[in-house]
């Protein structure tokens, strides 16, 4: 009856019975057994907010064709929108601690703007977006902070990924998995298997990801290569390179625009080969104030230089 009830609270009708099932017994073993986990008495006053946000907002996450550029905001042009935005996803903490909360409180504040962001990409037909979610240097913060975070992310590919496969999004994972724990390994098979075949916007969350170590994955894997006697030395070029690295082994076309919010002007590890010929826009918001507005802002300003 509690399952039932959360049910129709949390998810309306946005994901299947099965899942909701899943996501209510998941937020009723943790209410019970963790009362005093930071992160379940943060959830639950965000919760009712986060589902409604997140219900509403989904409810067009399906990009439809052919927009007439009139129809479309902030006289962006369709023709002119970026395959693939890169965010850079800075500030929650300063967010959260402006407004006089515990720090690590503003990850989930950052998860609950996903949704809005998301629905404008898949409006304007934008084929990929890419989240820097947690970095190999990540697991340096205070194991507290850690454990929340593991927290939200497990709550971004297990009710966010639901939400986004339901509506058409394909959505993957990125980066080293072998680090992460069980729970978080298996929602990431899940999802990428269960909306592997969407055709709508690809949504890449990295995760335990560094654009070096991707980089000397790649040159690992040529070595080996070299060695077996599959490949020359004098083979290898930007091409076989590029083979070797998560762009290809998911299928995604490198950044064509790259977002960082906060006001860092730096790039932080992030795809570092596959940003070459990125366009970079920072913005002084941090990620949690980062809204529709903001990232038409930063299209226009892409579109201005096409
Ligand atoms: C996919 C998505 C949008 C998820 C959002 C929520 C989430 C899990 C974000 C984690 C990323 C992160 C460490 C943000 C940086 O803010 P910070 O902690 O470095 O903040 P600071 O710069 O103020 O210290």
């Amino acid at each position: 009856m509690a399952v039932k009830l959360l049910n129709v609270i949390f998810f309306g009708k946005l994901i299947n019975k099965k899942s909701r099932d899943d996501c209510c017994n998941t937020l009723l073993v943790s209410a019970v057994y963790n009362m005093y986990d930071p992160y379940v008495l943060e959830m639950n006053q965000m919760d009712m907010i986060n589902s409604e946000k997140t219900s509403a907002m989904s409810a067009d996450l399906n990009g439809k064709d052919n927009i007439p550029d009139e129809n479309l905001p902030g006289g962006l042009k369709q023709k002119l929108v970026p395959k693939h935005i890169a965010m850079i996803v800075d500030g929650n903490r300063r967010w959260a601690v402006q407004k006089g909360l515990s720090g690590m409180f503003g990850h989930n504040a950052g998860r609950m703007i996903l949704m809005p962001l998301l629905r404008l990409c898949s409006k304007l037909e934008i084929k990929v977006v890419s989240f820097f979610v947690f970095s190999t240097e990540n697991w340096r913060r205070p194991t507290e902070e850690v454990n929340f975070l593991m927290k939200v992310v497990e709550d971004l590919l297990r009710i966010d990924g639901e939400v986004l496969n339901s509506h058409g999004c394909r959505v993957s994972v990125m980066g080293d998995k072998s680090k992460l724990s069980e729970t978080l390994q298996k929602l990431s098979t899940e999802i990428e298997e269960k909306s592997r075949t969407n055709s709508g916007t690809h949504i890449i969350f990295a995760i335990n990801y560094s654009g070096k170590h991707d980089i000397i994955k790649a040159c690992k894997n040529l070595a080996n290569q070299v060695k077996d006697g599959v490949i020359l030395p004098n083979q290898i070029n930007e091409n076989i390179f590029a083979q070797q690295l998560y762009t290809n082994y998911i299928d995604f076309p490198c950044p064509d625009l790259v977002i960082r919010t906060s006001g860092e002007i730096r790039i932080s590890n992030f795809m570092l080969w596959q940003m070459a010929y990125s366009k970079l826009y920072f913005t002084k918001k941090y990620f949690p104030d980062f809204g529709e507005d903001d990232l038409i802002e930063a299209l226009r300003a892409f579109q201005r230089t096409q």
